[in-house]
């Protein structure tokens, strides 16, 4: 590529000293995105990025095969509400999924809400359904440009006709009905000046809870629940299955739960703060409701079980030494999340090594009845309700794009019956593929690691292109998904896929997790290098040819691994990083990430932040091994979740460092896309043009032998 010039971003020199430390930094004016100089910037690179990627016809190919490859017929999770069944449906190419209704299962589909109507460039997107009990009314989220923040409506589901309120500046919280249908218990942050649109970067606190009965305006909601001296709580709730209980969750992490409950029949009418009983008074374990019986109420927790499992609380003797353990913790799979259907049955989701097991238990002894047949991959979607017989649930794997099942209790069939399946309009054969699943050594504490890798069948293996994906932290686990774009990167690229299933992830329960976080964190970016060079070794591909690529804490983990190994990839794509690991709490939600990075105000964690953090650890090559790979950051401008200026302060810093070396060849860029958060909500035309960029982005700098 020829020699790029970069824009020069103005350096101001900020000195701060933490626990003795002395930290400087020069781009802090970039964290502000209203002033000029910021646009500016952003402006400036962008318009070194676009033509980079759009030059020449590589782009229009990319773009036109995607397009062609993303225009199949795809449909969501069903569920029953009241006598219907809804789902989201998409011809392909439409900007948002549309929802659907059917009065039977094989009555013809009726359109209940099209999201493309409320924009005409499809920024604006269905975010969440809440239907009541009985299926009469629906409470709606609607997010505008990918921001966090929801707009709520209401909905007479019969008549298909909203109410007049809209309630703002709620997120984070589920509404939940109370079962008289009068209202919703929901969450709400105070906007303490200026905008709440996405694309501010001031921090959330202070959430309240509110009641809203329908029909009434915002400013008559009921507060029910305030914390004033705890700004970092936040809260969830959920009145359960009998109605007579609000189970109420207090989190200032992304894991780990306070547990409370209110007694819903002493305020049948919610006219004020509700009177809670404190069950659970100490953030160490994460608990999720699943259902009751009476005053019994059961959850899935992993505390005492790091693999999970189901506990059952008597809320009239709520005290820990009353509990008792109703479904005991797997010695190694996980139990990923449970569902009460059927009144009396509990669907349970575990991970095996990474692949999915869906079985049902009696709710009365606890007691395993049958297992779904499945192939290797994930259940991606599941439904189903204590009060209906019937259940859903969505099927996937890495060359499956999905199959809807469904099961009816009352039927009790063999087998379960396929509601829909989806077919990929293109040329597409399974049989091309094949799908392996590796366990490598970690270079951290030789902790093996399992990979799926995915590439064509029949071909010997010899270095070919490869894309490394991770992620590595917040209990997430990267389980086998269906993507046109990866396929495109195989078929454009005869390319192989790589999903190793680092730690910080939850594939196998807390203790992986746990040892990728905190003082463990690097434990993610061995395990992840280690994962390279296995590949390199075993001959699927060569550093000319690999690239990784990771999104939010995937972007801090390719920004880390770039600066620590340059020399082990030719290419690397972070989308929408967290790059600043001493300043990240300070930003929208970012001091919920303290869970899992630790705080930067205390001395203990801050060493150890500073040790990895990307936009502290930039170097300038001073030979070919420290050249940086061909670097793409992407980050989008009302992206609330991770503000984009870490990816500002990150590239401004990377471009200022290898500007003075003679030894860094490869392009290291900055896209930021406008009208677009991090991800959530965003339209078909937007993702297809991102997976346009980003793959240009690797035929341009990887080692490509195919022509388009
Ligand atoms: O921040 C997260 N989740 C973690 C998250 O989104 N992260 C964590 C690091 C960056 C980014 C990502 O990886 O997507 O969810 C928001 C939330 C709501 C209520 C209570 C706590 C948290």
């Amino acid at each position: 590529a020829p020699m790029l010039t970069y824009p020069v971003a103005r350096r101001e020199e900020i000195k701060e000293t933490f626990f003795g430390k002395e930290v400087n930094e020069y781009y802090r004016f970039l964290e502000d995105p209203d002033a000029e100089e910021t646009k500016k910037f952003v402006d400036e690179n962008n318009a070194v990025t676009k033509p980079f990627l759009e030059e020449g016809d590589t782009w229009k190919i990319i773009n036109q095969r995607l397009t062609n490859l993303w225009e199949y017929e795809k449909f969501g999770c069903p569920g029953k509400h009241g006598s219907r069944y809804f789902y989201s449906h998409n011809t392909g190419l439409q900007n948002q999924n549309v929802i659907y209704y059917q009065e039977s299962l094989n009555s013809e589909r009726k359109v209940f809400i099209d999201p493309n109507k409320l924009s005409s460039d499809g920024t604006i997107a269905l975010q969440s359904l809440h239907f009541t009990k009985d299926g009469s009314l629906l409470a709606y989220g609607i997010s505008e440009s990918g921001s966090d923040w929801v707009k709520i409506k209401f909905r007479d589901v019969e008549k298909n006709q909203d109410f007049p309120e809209t309630l703002e500046n709620s997120k984070f919280f589920r509404p939940t009905w109370t079962h008289n249908n009068k209202g919703v218990f929901y969450g709400r942050f105070m906007i303490k000046d200026g905008k709440a649109d996405g694309s501010e970067t001031c921090a959330s606190e202070n959430q309240k809870v509110y009641y809203h009965r329908i029909g009434e305006s915002q400013e008559n909601d009921i507060l029910v629940a305030e914390f004033p001296d705890e700004p970092n709580w936040r809260f969830s709730a959920e009145v359960s299955d009998c109605g007579n209980y609000l189970v109420f969750f207090v989190m200032f992490g992304c894991n780990d739960q306070l547990l409370y409950f209110a007694d819903l029949r002493k305020t049948p009418e919610i006219n004020g703060k509700l009177e809670f009983t404190k069950v659970v008074t100490k953030f160490e374990s994460d608990y999720d409701y699943i259902t009751n019986e009476e005053s019994v109420f059961y959850f899935r927790t992993n505390k005492g079980a790091p693999n999970y499992r189901v506990i059952a609380i008597d809320f009239n003797a709520p005290d820990e030494a009353n509990w008792k353990t109703f479904i005991e913790e797997h010695p190694k799979n996980v139990l990923d999340w449970v569902y009460c259907v059927n009144k009396n049955k509990l669907a349970l989701h575990y991970m095996e090594d990474v692949k999915s097991v869906l079985q049902i238990h009696s709710l009365e002894s606890g007691r395993f009845e049958f297992k779904f047949p499945l192939e290797h991959g994930t259940i991606q979607g599941f439904s189903g309700d204590k009060d209906s017989s019937e259940i859903f649930y969505h099927f996937v794997s890495f060359l499956i794009p999905g199959v809807i099942y469904h099961y009816d209790f009352s039927v009790s069939p063999t087998e379960p019956v396929i509601f829909k399946e989806v077919k990929i309009a293109t040329n597409f054969n399974r049989d091309n593929y094949t799908i392996e699943q590796k366990f490598y050594p970690s270079s951290a504490d030789g902790e093996k690691i399992p990979m799926f890798i995915i590439r064509k069948k029949g071909k010997e293996i010899k270095p070919q292109p490869c894309l490394l994906y991770g992620y590595g932290g917040f209990n997430i686990s990267i389980q086998p998904s269906f993507s046109v774009t990866l396929l495109a990167f195989v078929d454009l690229f005869d390319g192989v896929l790589a999903y190793p299933n680092i730690r910080g992830g939850g594939e196998y329960g807390e203790k992986w997790h746990n040892d990728g976080r905190l003082h463990k964190k690097q434990n993610v970016f061995d395990d992840f290098q280690s994962a390279a060079e296995y590949l390199v070794k075993n001959n699927y591909t060569q550093k000319s040819q690999l690239a990784i690529q990771g999104g939010s804490n995937g972007g801090l983990l390719v920004g880390a691994c770039i600066n620590q190994r340059p020399d082990l990839f030719g290419a690397a794509i972070a989308q929408v990083g967290v790059f600043d690991m001493l300043r990240f709490h300070k930003f929208t939600i970012g001091s919920a990430w303290i869970s899992d990075f630790g705080s930067p105000d205390e001395e203990v964690h801050f060493h150890n932040l500073l040790k990895y953090s990307p936009l502290h650890n930039v170097h300038t090559p001073k030979n070919e091994k420290e050249e940086y790979p061909a670097t793409l950051v992407l980050t989008a401008d009302h992206d609330d979740r991770v503000s984009p200026l870490h990816s500002l302060k990150f590239v401004a810093s990377l471009h200022e460092s290898i500007r003075q070396s003679t030894y860094q060849k490869n392009p290291v860029m900055l896209r930021v896309y406008t009208k677009s958060g991090h991800g959530f909500g965003k339209p078909v035309s937007k993702r297809i043009e991102e997976a346009t960029d980003i793959l240009t982005f690797l035929y341009r700098t990887l080692d490509v032998k195919t022509e388009l």
